[in-house]
């Protein structure tokens, strides 16, 4: 299996990037943000749970997040691979992600972090904010997603640097551009 996970801060590109990406190497798309919107919009048990974290721009707690990407994985035994998109944001994520890949005889082969300065991922969100109409696209709630993301999320990439695993791309420029840099990066990876 081809596991990747995509990283990088809010308005990175993960999103945009993850859906060229699963159709060039058939890969199965798991965004932890995507399925728990998704849970909100469904009104689900999990949904009312998370939906005021989530406007709130916090991170949801990692046994309701790690269950939760746990069964999206469980619901694809046949995908050659995943992207993991938003995901994991903690290093507890991370840990649980690798014993989880390790049951089923798999791996992460490789960690891409897109790399995207503030002034850009601010400008990228005010401009998706009047499109998605995400709640947590406001200036308030943005800042409390990026200072989460510097707060938790960086720590996970040293955890992969020591695997050798870590890839940094430059997340600026047109969109096909940092797709050619990433599938680089990809092609390199032995699964
Ligand atoms: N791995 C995760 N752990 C905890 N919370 C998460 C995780 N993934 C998504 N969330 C929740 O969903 C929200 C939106 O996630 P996402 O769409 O990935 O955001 P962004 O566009 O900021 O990268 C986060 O602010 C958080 O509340």
């Amino acid at each position: 299996m081809l596991n990747l996970v995509l990283f990088g801060p809010p308005g990175a590109g993960k999103g945009t990037q993850s859906e060229k990406l699963i159709e060039k190497y058939q890969l199965v798309h798991v965004s932890t943000g995507d399925l728990f919107r998704a849970h909100v919009k469904g009104e689900t048990e999990l949904g009312k749970k998370v939906s005021q974290l989530l406007a709130d721009g916090e991170l949801v707690p990692d046994a309701i997040t790690i269950a939760m990407l746990e069964e999206e994985v469980d619901k694809n035994p046949d995908a050659k691979g995943f992207v993991f998109d938003g995901f994991p944001r903690t290093v507890p994520q991370a840990v649980e992600l690798d014993l989880f890949l390790a049951r089923k005889g798999s791996k992460v082969a490789g960690v891409i972090a897109l790399d995207v300065d503030q002034d850009e991922l601010t400008k990228r969100i005010a401009e998706r904010h009047k499109i998605s109409g995400r709640p947590d696209d406001d200036a308030e709630k943005l800042k409390k997603r990026i200072s989460e993301y510097f707060d938790k999320t960086i720590h996970v990439l040293p955890y992969y640097e020591e695997q050798g695993k870590l890839n940094k791309v430059n997340g600026i420029g047109d969109i096909e551009t940092v797709y050619n840099n990433l599938c680089a990066v990809i092609d390199q990876y032995k699964v």
